[in-house]
């Protein structure tokens, strides 16, 4: 992806002001019993990025798509940009998903694939292209627009998935694990990338990821969770400056982050045990 124009970073880290996301103790079970969250209650600041971490079963997912508006929760409310989920379009704001598999048609270019939400929204087919060839640039793929997905790499085709995303101009970008198939080297690339366009776009976004080194370097925030039944333990500040280059990776500081999230992690998923036993 392209790097943005101005690479001066100066915020030691986003300052929570305007909520993007609050989550009201919201909770979710199943039809088949499983209670897959208590009663989360969380605020999201516009401009922040929240990582969502914890072990399997926690219920990332399930809480990333009740401020989706893709699975309604049992009890509690969600408001993005102040309203209920769905009537987000009322704020005059927009969010994107993104998911883990990059969920591309095999049959169709990487243009078509990526103004599909466009095409499905009814945008003039002129405005469409012009806003495809922006999103395309933005991650770097503007010569494979003609390419079918079998043609690109993992790589490429989660950025054709991320440029989908963004064709929508979104405010709001949620982010389930979609780096979590790739290659190290390449998932750190796309990390790098992902923060040039968060700070280039002005974004909010909430990223799920079972990596505590990606959590480290992407997150002004980090949720801790823990299983069974899923929930929110714990959550901590990672006030470092950004950008956040290969040398904060090996730093003294980003080792400490990390051991604090692991001392965590251990203690999720010990408690989960716990409660399994
Ligand atoms: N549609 C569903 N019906 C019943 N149970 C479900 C459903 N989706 C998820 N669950 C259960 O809810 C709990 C939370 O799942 P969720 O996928 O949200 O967790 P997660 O933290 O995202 O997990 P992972 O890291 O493995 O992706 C799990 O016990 C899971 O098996």
């Amino acid at each position: 992806m392209n790097a943005p124009e101005s690479a001066t970073y100066d915020l030691p880290t986003r300052v929570a002001s305007t909520p993007a996301v609050e989550v009201l103790s919201a909770e979710k079970t199943y039809p088949n019993g499983t209670r897959a969250l208590m009663p989360v209650d969380l605020t999201i600041g516009e401009g922040e990025f929240v990582t969502l971490l914890g072990p399997s079963g926690c219920g990332k997912s399930t809480l990333l798509k009740m401020v989706a508006g893709m699975l309604e929760p049992t009890d509690g409310r969600l408001k993005v940009f102040r309203k209920p989920v769905q009537q987000i379009e009322s704020s005059g704001r927009r969010m994107a998903f993104v998911f883990q598999s990059p969920t591309l048609m095999p049959w169709a270019s990487v243009r078509t694939n990526v103004r599909l939400p466009l095409d499905l929204a009814g945008v003039p087919r002129k405005e469409a292209e012009a806003r495809v060839s922006e999103a395309l640039d933005l991650v770097g793929l503007e010569k494979f627009a003609s390419a079918l997905p079998r043609a690109l790499s993992g790589g490429m085709q989660m950025r054709v998935s991320i440029a989908r995303g963004l064709v929508t101009q979104p405010d709001l970008l949620l982010m389930d694990e979609p780096f979590g198939a790739l290659d190290e080297i390449t998932r750190h690339k796309l990390d790098a990338e992902l923060l040039d366009l968060w700070r280039e776009k002005k974004l909010t976004v909430i990223f799920v990821t079972h990596s505590i080194h990606e959590a480290v370097f992407l997150s002004s925030r980090v949720i801790m969770m823990a299983a069974r039944p899923g929930r929110v333990v714990e959550e901590f500040e990672i006030p470092e400056p950004y950008p956040r280059t290969a040398d904060f990776m090996v730093s003294p500081q980003f080792s400490r982050y990390a051991k604090k999230l692991q001392d965590s992690l251990l203690r999720a998923s010990t408690a989960a045990d716990e409660v399994a036993a």
